[in-house]
């Protein structure tokens, strides 16, 4: 048994069914969501939207008004216990057990769940295989670096094969190099993942690479969701288009975006009958590649790349005047809600 599961790890629990729900969290959170299995969704927002809430409301750790039902069983009415819900997280909050092994961290959940030691043991050192720190099986989490501890911490989220993995930025706080290489990791244990995962990032790349759907809070709401590529090009909050490099501007019935390239930045008022041009002042002005990042406040905050040239030539420094325009042949423009 032991030599089969340590050469073949098990894949991820049986194909569960979807995830329905309506979490209300008063006060914090009002949010409806719909997931099939093997979905991934990256949850995004501002600080403050109701990310963790939603999480921790699913996991069970928040109580909530609303209903989830998860693989066609309800997990609210009558609420079930935490353990009792086929989960997986990785919480900020919720690190490792610090008096057990990297592998006894990793079987806790199935040896919970009533699986034999020994297999539990096989299917632990498995998994910790998979992402390659076998070899560090027998160490605490203190003897552990921030990109082990938090391997072993998504393969015990893992390992069980629960309906509903939750992992609230799961890279947060490791350098650059391991945050990619953790990534690329995950990328492909999500890949042969059955169940649902709902990934908190504050990270567009985090979005656009990992996730089939995004999906963006804003102030406790649901504000947009859609594919990676529709919701950067065509974001519906000011936060999902500055997580994209894009200024949205709001009209009525209809947002309209562009690029921060595409703005001409001028010392006086454009001539011409430029439909989209606003008077504002510089909030800052920072490296962006080759270019130079300018943060506009013009009755709402707009960015602009210039060349360092015309960065010294116009003094574009925080507190200078500025008119920006853009051609019309530059606005995307769409509509207010999802079709
Ligand atoms: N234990 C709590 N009791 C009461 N209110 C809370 C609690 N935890 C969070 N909140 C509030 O609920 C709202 C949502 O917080 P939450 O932590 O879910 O946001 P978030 O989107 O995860 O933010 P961040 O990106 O900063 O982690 C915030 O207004 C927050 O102040």
């Amino acid at each position: 048994m032991a030599d089969d599961a340590v050469s073949a790890p098990p894949r991820p629990g049986p194909t569960p069914g979807g995830l329905v729900a309506d979490v209300r969290v008063p006060g914090r959170l009002d949010a409806h969501l719909e997931a099939t299995p093997g979905e991934v969704i990256a949850v995004i927002g501002p600080n403050g939207a109701g990310k963790t809430t939603l999480l921790r409301a699913l996991a069970g750790l928040v109580p909530v008004e609303g209903a989830v039902e998860v693989d066609g069983a309800s997990w609210t009415d009558p609420p079930r216990l935490v353990r009792e819900r086929s989960l997986g997280f990785v919480f900020q909050d919720q690190s490792l057990f610090p008096h057990l092994s990297a592998v006894d961290n990793v079987a806790f959940g199935l040896r919970s769940r009533g699986t034999p030691r020994a297999e539990a043991e096989a299917t632990a050192h498995a998994w910790l295989d998979r992402f390659g720190i076998d070899d560090l099986a027998g160490r605490r989490p203190r003897e552990l670096s921030g990109g082990q501890a938090q391997r072993v911490a998504i393969a015990r989220a893992l390992a069980a094969g629960p309906d509903l993995l939750l992992l609230d930025e799961p890279f947060a706080g490791l350098d650059v190099g391991v945050a990619t290489a953790l990534r690329l990791e995950l990328s492909r244990h999500l890949a042969s993942y059955a169940g649902i995962a709902l990934l908190v990032t504050h990270d567009a790349l985090d979005a656009l690479t990992l996730a089939d759907t995004v999906l963006v809070l804003d102030a406790g709401r649901v504000a947009q969701t859609g594919t990676p590529q529709d919701v950067a090009a065509r974001p519906r909050t000011d936060h999902v288009a500055r997580l994209v490099g894009l200024n949205v501007i709001r009209e009525d019935d209809v947002f309209r975006s562009f690029s921060p390239s595409a703005v001409t930045v001028s010392a006086a008022r454009p001539e011409g009958s430029a439909r989209h041009r606003w008077q504002g002042r510089v909030v800052s002005a920072a490296p962006h590649g080759d270019a130079v990042r300018l943060l506009v406040d013009a009755g709402q905050e707009l960015i602009a790349d210039v060349t360092p040239a015309a960065t010294s030539e116009m003094g574009l420094v925080p507190g200078a005047e500025v008119w920006l325009s853009v051609k019309e042949t530059a606005v995307q423009t769409y509509a207010h809600r999802n079709p």
